[in-house]
């Protein structure tokens, strides 16, 4: 395998008595696109939050980036990840500007205060944003942006520290079609860029991964269903088994479509 960019052996994540994990074992190695699939609650963030050294397990060990969860600071370690997701949305002060919020995450903060910022990372985050589509919102405040417009704006964001490990968290969710297709196409362009970092993405529908992913990892009540290239785990038994019903696979241009299984035929 290429370098080791995330290891896990045997994590378990319990909360008030739930077990979220169990028993999880995955090695992404360097350069490889990931997608985590499984239907809501598998426990999909859980596992992203516990690589973006944000959640630490309740059993088992995670490496990330070369540094051991629980022995490193993970204030040197956060930087060297981009994250993308909503609990990080949720968290933007109101009124914070575009800008602000892509030019924070060099020091993976959230709100603007008397950080300095010179003339090479203005050029960087307003490079990032227009590759996104998002250079004309540069000076809006990231409140008043659509769902589709606040997707990409994150992913400048997540990108701003060039980071080592990109981890974006369901980047399609609330997106009306046109939305979902360009930021598939936008995350495709990544996928294929080579110098663009290891990649890892959640999503619950096959039809929102972008070609140019080269592995999956099936969740299903927080366990492991089936991992490891896409072309053998986007299988109908495996995928079916982790949706939990019949389905019935495709596969066209790089894309994936899935449906539910025709009974009698039909
Ligand atoms: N603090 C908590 N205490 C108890 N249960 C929790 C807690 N946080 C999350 N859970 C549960 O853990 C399970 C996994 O949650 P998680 O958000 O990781 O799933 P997911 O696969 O990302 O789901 P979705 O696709 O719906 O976003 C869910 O059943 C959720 O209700």
């Amino acid at each position: 395998m290429a370098g080791e960019v995330l290891k896990l052996r045997g994590v378990g994540v319990k909360r008030g008595g739930a077990e979220l994990l169990s028993g999880v074992s995955w090695e992404v190695g360097e350069g490889e696109r990931w997608v985590i699939a499984g239907p809501n609650g598998a426990g999909k963030t859980t596992l992203l939050q516990v690589a973006a050294a944000l959640l630490h397990p309740s059993s088992g060990s995670v490496r990330v980036l070369g540094e051991e969860l629980g022995r490193t600071d993970v204030f040197e370690l956060r930087p060297r990840i981009g994250i993308a997701s909503a609990a990080v949305a949720e968290r933007v002060p109101a009124g914070e500007t575009v800008l602000d919020l892509v030019l924070t995450a060099s020091y993976a903060i959230l709100g603007r205060w008397h950080e300095e910022y010179d003339s090479t990372d203005l050029g960087r985050a307003a490079a990032l944003l227009e590759a996104l589509g998002a250079g004309d919102l540069i000076r809006r405040r990231f409140d008043t942006l659509s769902e589709g417009e606040r997707k990409r704006v994150q992913i400048a964001r997540a990108l701003m520290p060039d980071p080592e490990l990109l981890l974006l968290d369901e980047p399609a969710a609330g997106l009306d079609l046109g939305g979902r297709e360009d930021l598939v196409n936008r995350i495709a362009a990544l996928a294929d860029d080579p110098l663009a970092p290891t990649m890892v993405m959640v999503t619950h529908h096959v039809e929102e991964v972008p070609p140019g992913v080269t592995h999956a990892l099936l969740l299903r009540k927080g366990g492991v269903v089936a991992q490891g290239k896409i072309d053998e785990v986007f299988a109908e038994e495996a995928l079916s088994a982790c949706f939990g019903l019949p389905l019935q696979i495709a596969r066209q241009d790089g894309r994936w479509y899935a449906r539910a299984a025709p009974r009698n035929g039909r």
